[in-house]
């Protein structure tokens, strides 16, 4: 909707109205168009100011009405009746003017901006002004009435021309391809300025809307829409006893204890102080204590000179001694990811806490509830799974244990919310939502290389679908030791384990132990100069090629009798991606997540899963059910030795009903007992 409202004798002022962004829905449009055809209309008008309630301009399209058939005036004409408008038009810009409320300021004859000196600097806006828009907008519409309007119509405007403005656009659009990995929008924003910079004011808009056409009907705008909601939806968390994040209220946490300052701990340490929160910070090495001292203070001084402000250390107290945790409201635990150790810091924390304080720990996979049991207050126990590095990843995964209060996952969706992360809630179980469909994910990548495959050729194929780094890569990054310690805590490397010629077969089924032999010759990834690739020194980024990979591959087949085969890249995406769905719908059956889009989400902001791909769980229904069911099947007889590949019960279920859309499946998830 928009008001209207006749202000200072002379002004129309016309009001978004559609909280809590005034997003330009249908009758948002209506509204605006029949505000402006009645300011047009009344001699008293000779300006017309647009603002949004609450001081908010406009976020943009209603992007909810993307997904329905759309009705309302359009948007592109109905700007260009106000840009067209015998009658000065001014955009009094608050809050935000994002999409096609920029669009609507951009029609407007004059633009004004509380905050954006770029956007002055840039000729979007004519004037910064403090305290009311609004208000500014009026008295600069009556500063201006009576002067001519046709040079302030942009419509009107020359198209900037450089000379060399051809070359500048392929340049970009080279760079654009390379980084946007397959995503279509970047490509046609700058396909839409060559536009704009080349062409009359009519045909560049005309190529405009031909790009924008080919977008809106893409998968990826679907893929982008249902990402965005679902990153929204994500907070809204509720517990199978119903409470949730609307009828729980959360503690408010002042001070909080951080125990163990590694890698996790000091970007945990960052994020909370950012916040305002006064940290403890514990280690029980004098060294490490002091070496994470300097880490965590050296990131803050970092973080506060690029936004211009002083760093907050006089939250931060760093010490050895558990005692000065006794005034805190809430303690994370990141020391190393060892189920003993874990326990032991567990009790001892419980000698010198608060009875009330809440426990968290940042554990990868671990059971909550296993550490929650050997703790005084099994309720106030929760997971709280950072990503690293932890002040920079922006995915964080509450598991709620089977004894956690509704309130201690409040508490820590809402701190989760203060530092600025992506919070999803689930349930408990060995690697949560994310880890867990990971596994599987790792296990099909390393299947191919013993088939015949190169980590070269299975990177490829991921970086092309989208990925920012194939799974190689960031094993290599995050250090190939890391699964080893994880691997021989769980019994399947050990004495019994042949060295030489280790067994293919774990457990009852397929076992690859190439990434096991990797580490035994010391290749750790990215840390030791030597991976699934080659780096020039231990510590560089760049990864290359390793001729011994190839060698120590080739022998490894040899020795084992596997006649490689060419592995096609829509292999390596089907068997990654059709494994993580087949996962996350067990995940869904089992209730460790309580949404698709819960599931999508942790992909999207933990794993680096394509955000023009919506998410694996998106993906597979938009490749269509039926076929990735059918692909499972396929696979799985051909490797009847790995029982993840196996379509999941969940999978057949939707499938056998018709494969409904994904806003549906948690309606046919029915009387499966929920961990959540
Ligand atoms: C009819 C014409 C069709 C063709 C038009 C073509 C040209 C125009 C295209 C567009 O305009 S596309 C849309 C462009 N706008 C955006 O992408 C903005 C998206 N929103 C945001 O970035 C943020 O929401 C925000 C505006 C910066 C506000 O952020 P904040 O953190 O303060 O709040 P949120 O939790 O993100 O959102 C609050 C609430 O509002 C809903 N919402 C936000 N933007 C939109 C929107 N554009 N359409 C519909 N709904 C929107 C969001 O889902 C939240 O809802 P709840 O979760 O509270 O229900």
């Amino acid at each position: 909707m928009a008001r209207y409202a006749r202000v200072k004798g002379s002004i129309a002022l016309i009001t978004l109205t559609n909280p809590p962004v005034n997003a330009l829905s249908a009758a948002v449009r209506r509204g605006i168009v029949e505000s402006v055809s009645r300011a047009l209309k009344d001699e008293q008008v000779k300006a017309v100011v647009f603002c949004g309630e609450n001081e908010k301009f406009c976020g943009g399209a209603d992007i909810k009405e993307f997904s329905g058939s759309m009705s309302g005036p359009p948007l592109v004409p109905m700007i260009h009746s106000i840009e067209a408008g015998e009658k000065l038009m001014v955009a009094a810009i608050e809050g935000v003017a994002l999409g096609g409320g920029l669009e609507l300021a951009l029609g407007c004859h004059y633009r004004r901006h509380v905050s954006a000196q770029e956007a002055l600097q840039l000729g979007i806006v004519d004037q910064v002004a403090e305290g009311s828009a609004v208000q500014a907008a009026m008295e600069l519409a009556l500063s201006v009435i009576g002067q001519p309007l046709n040079p302030r119509r942009l419509s009107l405007r020359a198209p900037v021309w450089a000379p060399d403005v051809d070359g500048v656009c392929d340049t970009a659009l080279a760079q654009v391809k390379q980084r946007s990995r397959g995503a279509m929008a970047p490509v046609a924003c700058v396909q839409a300025v060559r536009a704009a910079a080349m062409l009359p004011y009519s045909k560049g808009m005309e190529r405009e809307r031909q790009l924008m056409d080919t977008l809106f009907r893409s998968g990826q705008a679907r893929a982008m829409q249902y990402a965005f909601f679902a990153q929204r939806n994500a907070g809204k968390w509720s517990l199978p006893n119903g409470a949730q994040w609307n009828n729980t209220r959360a503690r408010d946490v002042q001070r909080a204890g951080v125990i163990g300052l590694g890698t996790m701990g000091r970007g945990i340490t960052v994020c909370l102080v950012k916040a305002g929160i006064s940290v403890v910070a514990i280690e029980t090495d004098a060294k490490q204590l002091e070496s994470g001292k300097k880490a965590v203070t050296a990131m803050l001084q970092r973080d506060a000179k690029r936004r211009g402000v002083s760093p907050p250390l006089h939250l931060l107290t760093f010490t050895l001694s558990f005692h000065q945790l006794r005034d805190v409201d809430l303690v994370i635990e990141a020391v190393f990811e060892d189920m003993n150790l874990k326990k032991r810091v567990f009790s001892d924390l419980c000698k010198v806490l608060r009875a009330n304080t809440l426990i968290c720990t940042n554990t990868s996979g671990l059971s909550v509830d296993e550490l929650a049991a050997v703790t005084d207050r099994q309720p106030l126990v929760v997971g709280m799974h950072f990503f690293a590095p932890a002040h920079v990843m922006k995915l964080l995964e509450v598991v709620s244990g089977s004894r956690s209060s509704p309130e201690a996952v409040a508490t820590a969706m809402a701190l989760g919310k203060r530092i600025e992360k992506v919070c999803v809630a689930v349930g408990n179980c060995s690697g949560f939502v994310g880890n867990r469909m990971l596994k599987l994910y790792l296990d099909q990548s390393v299947y191919m290389l013993e088939e015949g495959a190169t980590p070269e050729q299975v990177d490829q194929a991921l970086e092309e679908f989208g990925f920012a780094m194939g799974i190689f890569k960031v094993s290599d990054l995050s250090g190939l030791d890391v699964g080893w310690r994880v691997r021989k805590a769980s019994g399947l490397i050990g004495p019994d384990v042949d060295p030489v010629k280790p067994s293919r077969w774990r457990l009852g089924r397929r076992y690859c132990p190439l990434p096991d032999m990797l580490c035994q010759q010391g290749r750790f990834g990215q840390k030791t100069g030597r991976g699934w690739y080659l780096y020039d020194s231990p510590g560089s980024k760049e990864a290359k090629s390793d001729p011994e990979i190839q060698t120590f591959l080739k022998d490894y087949r040899h020795k084992y009798g596997i006649i490689p085969r060419r592995i096609t890249s829509q292999e390596v995406i089907e068997r990654c991606a059709f494994s993580l769905a087949n996962e996350g719908f067990r995940i869904l059956e089992d209730r460790i997540a309580a949404s698709p889009e819960d599931i999508d989400v942790i992909y999207l902001f933990g794993y680096g899963w394509p955000r023009h791909r919506g998410g694996p769980m998106f993906y597979a229904a938009q490749v269509g059910l039926s076929v990735v069911l059918e692909k499972l099947e396929h696979y799985h007889r051909v490797h009847p030795d790995v029982p993840s590949l196996e379509p999941s019960r969940l999978l057949r279920r939707l499938v056998a009903e018709g494969s409904p859309p994904i806003q549906q499946w948690k309606s046919h998830i029915k009387n499966l007992r929920s961990h959540l």
